[in-house]
């Protein structure tokens, strides 16, 4: 988290249900009135929240900033690799047939007073050219001269007393001859110039960045993560020690923001909010000390945790509401997390993803709204399920049931302790079970949602 103010962004990447003005002198549109989706069924939930956002576009990045980004596009090689025919070994560069006489690099200068000022590195003119019969001491990546035919190594060497003539080693391999090109890298041997070096898509690691530096390049095109604000509610909420009746500690700061990382999102800020109203409504519009509010912080995504009931307690809805917020979806139908809702702030304003405080509630949410919304601004496809056979019947309840679940011999059995306040179960699962309204028979397949974790 960066905690960085960051510069207004004027050119908002994201399709809106809202009137786009792009004309002063044009009459203003009559307001699209948004239809709220209330109490939304599972897979609808999720295709919605996937659909209603579009990919930001790409940003190129220094390499070391670009590691562990998505890289955005096909890269090509913008000059050969080696870009030089360079020595693999120290040795000597020869040019025709043995024996060679040993030339030397000639130094720039031979007046010892001018010499004093000349730096020692720049002291000797590199010898760039060999003659038949000629040979110059190489060291490992040096740039073999023109007309050298190979690299004797050090090793299979064998000098004259005076250090002038040059053979090959009675010992060496091939005491008669040295094969062409031996010990040289060829221009281009690894890359050609125009390449395709990187795939686009492929999750940049350390060895496609060094491939890429070698290759020349200092920046390479990213996909860009979106940027996640999180505020979380709650007075009895505490974030260290043992708690005292009737507070809880915190199960969302610990880990939410790295959550929000394995999605493909990216956390710039995360706030506790008093449980006011007021509160709330200040903490989207009013700027901390040395950090830029959640609306000029071009956060793409504001994930809010708690107050999402609608009692006197519950002052999310209504901040939002006073910003005049577009409700898009408003409930769900799943247990548990049904109060969840996704917002959009007018004026092409962040999304807002409004997480119950039941923490199990909110980490199921999180899997309904805040993973496919984050996948489409990322440029992800949208998050799949898989189908396994159910190890015991899964009783249906009114709405779909989303129920932690463990795998077993291929098969997946669900988690008991999963109530809406509880962690047991989530945290001894491997996949989150989509049990429909219906319910499912044993050995039956049911949908899972893999947990990014496991
Ligand atoms: N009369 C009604 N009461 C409730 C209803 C209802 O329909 N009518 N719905 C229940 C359901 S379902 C849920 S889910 C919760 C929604 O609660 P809120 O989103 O308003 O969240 P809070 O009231 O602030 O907190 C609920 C619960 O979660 C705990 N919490 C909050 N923040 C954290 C945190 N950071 N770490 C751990 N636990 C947290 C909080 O202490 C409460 O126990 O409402 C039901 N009630
Ligand atoms: O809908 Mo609530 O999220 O069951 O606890």
């Amino acid at each position: 988290m960066s905690g960085l103010p960051l510069p207004h962004d004027t050119n908002s990447p994201y399709t809106h249900a809202l009137p786009v003005i792009d004309d002063d002198d044009a009459p203003a549109p009559a307001p699209v009135e948004v239809e709220t989706i209330q109490d939304a069924e599972w897979h609808r939930a999720r295709q919605f929240s996937y659909e209603v956002a579009t990919a930001l576009p790409s940003h190129w990045l220094p390499l070391q900033e670009a590691l562990g980004g998505v890289l955005a596009e096909d890269v090509t090689a913008p000059i050969p690799v080696p870009h030089y025919a360079s020595s693999a070994m120290d040795g000597y560069a020869v040019a025709g047939p043995q024996p060679w006489t040993v030339v030397f690099p000639e130094p720039v200068e031979t007046d010892p007073r001018k010499m004093l000022t000349i730096p020692p590195k720049e002291l000797y003119r590199p010898v760039l050219n060999l003659e038949p019969g000629q040979a110059t001491r190489i060291v490992t990546g040096g740039l073999v001269p023109a007309g050298a035919r190979a690299v004797l190594r050090d090793e299979y060497a064998h000098l004259s007393e005076e250090g002038t003539v040059l053979t090959i080693a009675a010992h060496a391999p091939s005491a008669e001859d040295i094969p062409y090109g031996q010990n040289i890298r060829r221009t281009g041997e690894e890359v050609a110039a125009g390449d395709v070096i990187l795939r686009g898509q492929c999750l940049l690691n350390p060895a496609h960045i060094a491939f890429a530096a070698i290759s020349g390049h200092d920046m390479l095109p990213v996909r860009r993560r979106p940027r996640v604000t999180i505020l979380l509610t709650g007075s009895e909420v505490v974030e260290d020690g043992i708690p005292e009746p009737g507070q809880v500690r915190d199960a969302f700061g610990p880990q939410l923001p790295t959550f929000v990382e394995m999605l493909g999102g990216s956390v710039d800020q995360l706030r506790r909010v008093e449980d006011t109203a007021k509160a709330m409504l200040s903490a989207l519009t009013e700027a901390p000390s040395g950090m830029a509010s959640v609306l000029d912080a071009r956060t793409e995504v504001v994930i809010t945790t708690g107050g999402t009931g609608h009692s006197d307690a519950d002052h999310v809805r209504s901040a939002l509401e006073e910003l005049g917020a577009v409700f898009l979806l408003d409930g769900l139908a799943q247990r548990p997390g049904h109060p969840t809702f996704l917002a959009r702030l007018p004026e092409d304003g962040p999304f807002v993803v409004g997480l119950p405080g039941n923490p199990l509630a909110a980490m199921t949410s999180m899997f309904t709204v805040a993973q496919p919304l984050l996948a489409k601004l990322h440029g992800d496809p949208a998050p799949a399920t898989r189908a396994l056979p159910a190890a015991e019947e899964l009783p249906g309840q009114k709405v779909t049931a989303l129920v932690p679940g463990y795998l077993q011999d291929g098969k997946v059995a669900p988690r008991d302790r999963v109530g809406a306040n509880m962690l047991r179960g989530l945290a001894h699962a491997d996949v989150i079970i989509v049990v429909p309204p219906g319910g499912v028979a044993a050995g039956q397949d049911v949908e899972v949602v893999p947990l990014p974790w496991r």
